[in-house]
């Protein structure tokens, strides 16, 4: 198996306090998983507020340093990435999608300028006509099309359509990696499962692996292949998304299903079905 992801023993510590009361905070401690590149997967990471997703989603990307531990994408040590043309590499194969689709997108530009700067950053184009053909593309795979989305305003779109823009958006440079980080909590209620199935079409689809940060236990329960369970730094419990969820083990992960979701997984998926009709 060649990996697509791999995390191997991965902390990140943060100094908190004053100059006299300072502490050290274990954001995230020893976390290993990793994404097979030859099955692309939903990977979903739950856990409540201040659990470490965040930072982890962070650490994947690039964006923080692990304090210790090892994190590899195709090979390539994340953190040893240093060039301009490296870290384009490593972005174009590696995309983030955050929670808010509104912030994504600067409100005094036409939504397609940030697709068609995409295109060109990432893709290297110039002509207008292949910029237009691979922002029009990428829309398609989301269920839009350039000539329903060029013009228009953020403002002019719902909180949905706009964040199936920003999955478009991020599937111009065709990665092989999304990290969405919870990409539904503030899209409206009756278009999240719509969002969450975009996701398992692009798996299928394009072969597109994701990792899915949410603490929303219904939609991690449809879509996820595996899930990891976070608590306070710590991974609590890992596997096949149905079993974890459906049968947990860990106190924390027992209480968090219990909240939401029966042990039977039968009667879980019914109740999540209700809730998501
Ligand atoms: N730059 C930072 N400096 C200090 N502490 C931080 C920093 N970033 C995150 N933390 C702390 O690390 C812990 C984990 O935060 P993280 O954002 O990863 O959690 P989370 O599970 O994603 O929660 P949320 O859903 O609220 O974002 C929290 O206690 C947070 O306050």
């Amino acid at each position: 198996m060649s990996a697509l992801l791999e995390l191997r023993n991965v902390n990140k510590d943060y100094r908190i306090g004053g100059f006299f009361d300072s502490s050290t905070l274990h954001a995230v401690k020893n976390v290993s998983f990793t994404l097979d590149d030859s099955k692309p997967e939903i990977f979903t990471i739950v856990g409540e507020s201040g659990s470490g997703k965040t930072t982890t989603a962070r650490m994947i990307l690039g964006n923080e340093t692990p304090t210790s531990g090892s994190l590899r994408f195709m090979g390539q040590s994340i953190t040893a990435i240093r060039s301009r043309a490296g870290k384009l590499k490593f972005m174009s194969k590696a995309q983030p999608i955050f929670q808010n689709p509104f912030e994504a997108f600067n409100p005094l530009s036409t939504i397609d300028y940030f697709l068609f700067s995409t295109a060109r950053r990432f893709l290297g184009l110039r002509d207008k006509a292949a910029i237009d053909a691979a922002t029009d593309k990428a829309l398609h795979h989301v269920g839009l099309s350039l000539a329903e989305v060029r013009g228009r305003y953020s403002h002019e779109l719902s909180g949905g359509q706009l964040q199936r823009i920003a999955v478009a958006r991020a599937l111009i440079p065709e990665p092989k990696l999304i990290v969405a980080d919870e990409p539904v909590s503030m899209v409206d209620a009756s278009l999240r499962m719509s969002i969450v199935n975009l996701f398992r079409d692009l798996r299928d689809r394009l072969g597109v692996s994701i990792i899915y940060i949410t603490h929303d236990l219904s939609t991690a329960y449809y879509i996820s292949d595996r899930v990891i369970i976070m608590y306070k730094g710590d991974v609590v419990e890992s596997g096949v998304a149905q079993e974890v969820l459906g049968n947990p083990q860990h106190a924390y992960s027992k209480a968090l299903s219990q909240a939401v979701l029966p042990p039977d997984p039968e009667a879980a998926r019914k109740i999540i079905m209700a809730k998501i009709a």
